[in-house]
């Protein structure tokens, strides 16, 4: 593999990058203000065109220098113990790690500990997010400084939705989501989530895109090309307005995921009629998003949800907010 070239970076912010004994890094979940999918490529991938919005749901990953006699294994220790969660090459933070390395030339190791937030199979983008944290963290703590440029085109071979954590706030998202362009906006937004007992597989979600996008054109399946964002909902962004926000949201895999988890539906009338603006599917769901024109509606809005009973957990967190970056 050809390596990449590991220099000072000016842009490296962290504290003596390179040679601290430890690096903290915070990362956000996300939430897909706008998602249009287009038909399946040969590789199975889905082109879209999607508003990504980064959520104070925040992963923070701790990345460790190991004694010299470690032999450059990568390790990962999760703060609270999740099933489902693998700490083996399964993870993607390993994978990160391991990427990074071998991008590199690095043959130290790492002890990575990761601390989650985001909802687990969520489609809030939490393994996502940790990747991204642990390619900063790591890039600190080996000294290989590597610009935000190149940790974009890292992310991106780990999965779609890995560059956006990066950036944070508020983007447009091209290609399958990974090639990305920030949107200006102001203001900020209050969300209420209604997290699932059980998480949804993304892959099986697009593949019920394609079956019921088969189904209703006839065979015809989805357009090939995604459809572009419409300027209402970049005008309400740019404006800060809510309301105007809520009318523009849209998931295109908002069917499928219902047509998975038909209870979903209830959650979204339950946080409508508690006052939220509207209430979609979050990415491949099944955690429902719900936005609120201000504070007390959110927290109206979650008291309804948790009542109803129709949810495992409900959680609020403002938005947008930053990107992966060092912290402590
Ligand atoms: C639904 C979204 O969360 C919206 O932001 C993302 O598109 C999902 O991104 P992700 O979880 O990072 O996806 P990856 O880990 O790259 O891919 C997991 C699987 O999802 C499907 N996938 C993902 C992204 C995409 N544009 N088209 C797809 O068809 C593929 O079956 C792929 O094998
Ligand atoms: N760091 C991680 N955190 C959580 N799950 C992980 C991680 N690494 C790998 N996984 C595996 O990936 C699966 C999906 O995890 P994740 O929480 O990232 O889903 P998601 O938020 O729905 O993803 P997305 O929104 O990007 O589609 C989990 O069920 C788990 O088996």
């Amino acid at each position: 593999m050809n390596h990449l070239r590991a220099v000072p970076d000016p842009d490296a912010t962290g504290p003596r990058a390179g040679s601290a004994t430890s690096v903290r890094v915070e990362a956000p979940g996300k939430v897909n203000l706008f998602l249009s999918v287009g038909a399946p490529r040969p590789d199975g991938y889905h082109p879209l065109t999607t508003v990504f919005q980064a959520v104070r749901l925040i992963e923070t990953v701790t990345a460790r220098r190991q004694a010299l006699d470690a032999r450059g294994r990568i390790t990962l220790t999760l703060a609270d113990p999740d099933d489902a969660v693998p700490t083996d090459e399964r993870n993607l933070v390993v994978r990160a790690a391991r990427l990074l390395a071998e991008a590199t030339g690095v043959t130290e190791g790492v002890d990575l500990l990761l601390r989650k937030r985001v909802p687990v199979a969520g489609g809030m983008a939490g393994g996502s997010a940790d990747a991204a944290a642990a390619l900063l963290a790591c890039n600190h703590l080996w000294g290989t400084g590597l610009g935000l440029g190149d940790l974009l085109d890292l992310a991106a071979r780990l999965g779609a939705d890995v560059p956006f954590p990066l950036m944070g706030a508020t983007a447009l998202g091209h290609g399958v989501g990974d090639r990305l362009t920030p949107l200006m906006g102001r203001g900020t937004y209050q969300w209420v989530f209604a997290l699932a007992r059980e998480g949804l597989s993304t892959p099986a979600v697009f593949a019920r895109f394609d079956e019921l996008s088969a189904a209703s054109a006839g065979g015809a399946g989805a357009p090939a090309a995604p459809a572009e964002v419409p300027e209402a909902l970049t005008a309400a962004l740019r404006a800060g307005d809510a309301a105007a926000l809520g009318d523009c949201l849209a998931n295109d895999l908002q069917e499928a995921a219902l047509d998975l988890r038909p209870e979903l539906a209830e959650v979204i009338e339950t946080a409508e009629r508690a006052g939220a603006l509207r209430a979609i599917v979050s990415g491949s769901g099944p955690t429902i998003a719900a936005l609120a024109p201000d504070s007390a509606t959110a927290q109206r809005v979650a008291r309804a949800l948790c009542a109803s009973g129709a949810c495992a957990d409900v959680v609020r967190a403002d938005a947008p907010v930053a990107g992966a970056r060092v912290v402590g």
